[in-house]
């Protein structure tokens, strides 16, 4: 008979993960009552409030299946506040507050700054005049040590330099040109292991180019226009689980080919306002 093993030596303690941490925040008075994105146009007053709510709920509940989730306090008067990815650009204990193109959003700006304050985070300082919408717009690789930043719709041009001058690691611009997807999470995801789920047509040849340079081949994951409408490159990656409001059976396939388990969680009322699942969450903890 084989003894139990904790009789001669303590049982090993499981393997302490460090689990991410994922910043939201509670869609309160979220609603649709500005256009500053194609996806606003005739949504305004239009988004179900207990609807929004249960979705935004089964986000969170996913999310804390794998990440901690620390939340903001919504503020009554900013609608789009749900959206932390455009909190700021977070990477190990620096934190680039957003400066909003929007007049509508910036109001938010001061939030974010003392949430990222009162956690610790140091506060990177940003020209005022540069707009740069944060998380939305900066997404770090997870196979090259680069960062690649969406320009040219809500962040500056001049953005891409001015976050690699802060952060001290390479930044790539990649210029948006599609209005439809005027974030760069909304139409490119960076996934585990190197991967890059993105929409080519969002981009100008040399970005596209610089994405080809930079991702080899058999990690790009290029997807087509529906699905691109059905942001499912505006997901979440975590512990391979990649929550999206929506992809074809075909993409799910690729996915999983890739060895990722794509998780389905409708975002509808969300979309309304011109984001998904990866526009509500903040990873706070990069690096
Ligand atoms: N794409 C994102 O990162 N966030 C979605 C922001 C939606 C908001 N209505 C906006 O237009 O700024």
């Amino acid at each position: 008979m084989t003894q139990p093993h904790s009789m001669f030596e303590p049982a090993r303690p499981p393997r302490e993960e460090k689990r991410q941490r994922v910043l939201m925040c509670a869609p309160d008075d979220f609603d649709v009552r500005y256009v500053i994105n194609p996806w606003m146009e005739h949504q305004i007053g239009r988004t179900a409030r207990s609807l929004a709510r249960e979705q935004w709920q089964n986000l969170r509940a996913l999310v804390a299946e794998r990440a901690e989730v620390e939340l903001v306090t919504p503020a009554a008067g900013l609608p789009d506040m749900v959206f932390t990815a455009n909190a700021g650009f977070v990477l190990r204990n620096v934190a680039v507050v957003s400066r909003f193109r929007a007049e509508q959003r910036r109001p938010e700006e001061p939030l974010f700054r003392a949430f990222f304050e009162a956690r610790g985070f140091a506060v990177a300082a940003w020209p005022d005049e540069l707009a740069f919408e944060g998380a939305g717009d900066a997404l770090i690789d997870r196979g090259a040590d680069v960062v690649w930043c969406g320009h040219g719709m809500r962040s500056a041009d001049e953005a891409p330099a001015a976050l690699e001058r802060i952060i001290g690691r390479r930044v790539i611009g990649l210029r948006l040109v599609d209005p439809r997807f005027y974030h760069l999470d909304t139409c490119c995801c960076p996934l585990a292991g190197g991967y890059l789920l993105y929409y080519p047509p969002a981009f100008d040849a040399a970005s596209r180019a610089a994405i080809e340079a930079v991702v080899p081949r058999e990690k790009r994951i290029a997807i087509d226009e529906a699905d691109a409408m059905r942001f499912a490159c505006n997901a979440v990656d975590l512990d391979g689980c990649v929550a999206m409001n929506d992809a074809s059976p075909q993409l799910q396939k690729r996915l999983g080919d890739a060895g990722f388990v794509p998780v389905l969680t409708p975002l509808s009322e969300f979309m309304k306002a011109g984001g998904a699942a990866k526009c509500l969450t903040l990873k706070l903890s990069e690096d």
